[in-house]
């Protein structure tokens, strides 16, 4: 059985049209009119059990409305939807309780002025966490997430990466089954990201939580996500594994080499030189070619080290977002 299912989904926001000028907005208000904004059309996709996948797409694609529907906190216009066994839009105490939706833009909800133990205390109570597990999950959660520090400061004071540990530990104190995570490292600095980053990737391989990931940036979905689902204006363009993705829309890698005394003449005859300093050189090198052109660099020329790279993520996606999948 899969843990998420999407089949055929649809939303459709019925917005309302303000116009600017006082005459306008008087008129509105006996006579409000409306527009239909179709946000996702025809989304369909599975998770497996256990399974942690990257949801992606450039800005007003769908992916914020689909973990919302998903979620239960919107009800989609058609098409169907199922969570673990459950209708998310029903909000059944049992399915939220297997469940989290955890949102970078605001990683902690309710009182601002209670400290992050208080707040842990009440969602204790509000998910109905045994005290033994409750004692063993805090546990668990203060070490994972370097929690010690901020259990007895006021939710208001913490800074935005200290919000989202917060977040985090809040949303997984009754460990949730399915994560829907929605730009988790949103704003955070390089080491705020990556501890955020290896806690989800720890806490799905310890509780074989199913993950579904949304971000804009690169470096989460390289290191969590095998498998992409990619959306645009509300349509489902890629669903499979990033590697594949990445050498469909490149069909280069970069050949990365050290070698001091090489002839410039000799490399560029290798492949497309796109860097040089200081004796490292960068090559762009056809993957079918790759093989044959490193072993012939490594015959012919005085190589002190060599690696063969993938091309950024970043410039494999934005080709996607602007060139589409094909
Ligand atoms: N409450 C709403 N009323 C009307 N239109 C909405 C509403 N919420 C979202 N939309 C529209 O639906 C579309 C999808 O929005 P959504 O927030 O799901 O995109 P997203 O992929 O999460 O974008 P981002 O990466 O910018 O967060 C956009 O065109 C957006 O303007």
């Amino acid at each position: 059985m899969a843990a998420v299912l999407v089949e055929d989904l649809c939303m459709t926001y019925r917005a309302p049209i303000r116009e600017s000028g006082w005459k306008a907005t008087l008129g509105s208000v006996f006579h409000r009119r409306f527009r239909d904004v179709a946000a996702i059309r025809d989304v369909s996709f599975a998770l497996r059990r256990g399974e942690v996948v990257g949801f992606i797409g450039p800005n007003g694609a769908g992916k914020t409305t689909t973990m919302k529907i998903l979620s239960g906190l919107l009800h989609a216009t058609s098409g169907h939807v199922q969570v673990l066994d459950y209708s998310p839009w029903q909000r059944r105490a049992d399915f939220l309780r297997r469940i989290a939706f955890i949102r970078g833009s605001q990683p902690v909800g309710g009182s601002q002025e209670l400290t992050v133990l208080d707040s842990l205390q009440y969602q204790r109570l509000l998910y109905e966490v045994p005290a033994a597990e409750y004692r063993r999950n805090l546990e668990e959660l203060t070490d994972l997430l370097e929690l010690d520090d901020l259990l007895h400061r006021q939710l208001r004071a913490l800074s935005l990466g200290e919000k989202m540990r917060a977040g985090l530990a809040l949303a997984l104190l009754y460990r949730p089954e399915v994560m829907f995570l929605d730009e988790p490292t949103l704003g955070l600095d390089v080491s705020g990201a990556t501890s955020i980053r290896r806690f989800v990737a720890e806490y799905a391989e310890q509780t074989g939580a199913t993950v579904l990931l949304t971000s804009h940036y690169m470096a989460d979905v390289a290191s969590l996500c095998p498998r992409l689902v990619l959306i645009d204006k509300g349509n489902v363009q890629y669903d499979g594994r990033l590697d594949e993705l990445a050498a469909r829309l490149s069909p280069y890698k970069l050949v990365r080499l050290t070698a001091p005394h090489a002839d410039e003449a000799r490399l560029r005859a290798a492949g497309e030189l796109i860097e040089a300093s200081n004796g490292t050189w960068v090559l762009r090198v056809p993957r079918e070619d790759v093989a044959r052109t490193t072993a012939q660099l490594l015959t012919d020329l005085d190589v002190a080290d060599l690696a063969v790279e993938e091309p950024p993520l970043e410039v494999v996606i934005d080709r996607a977002y602007r060139e589409g999948v094909g």
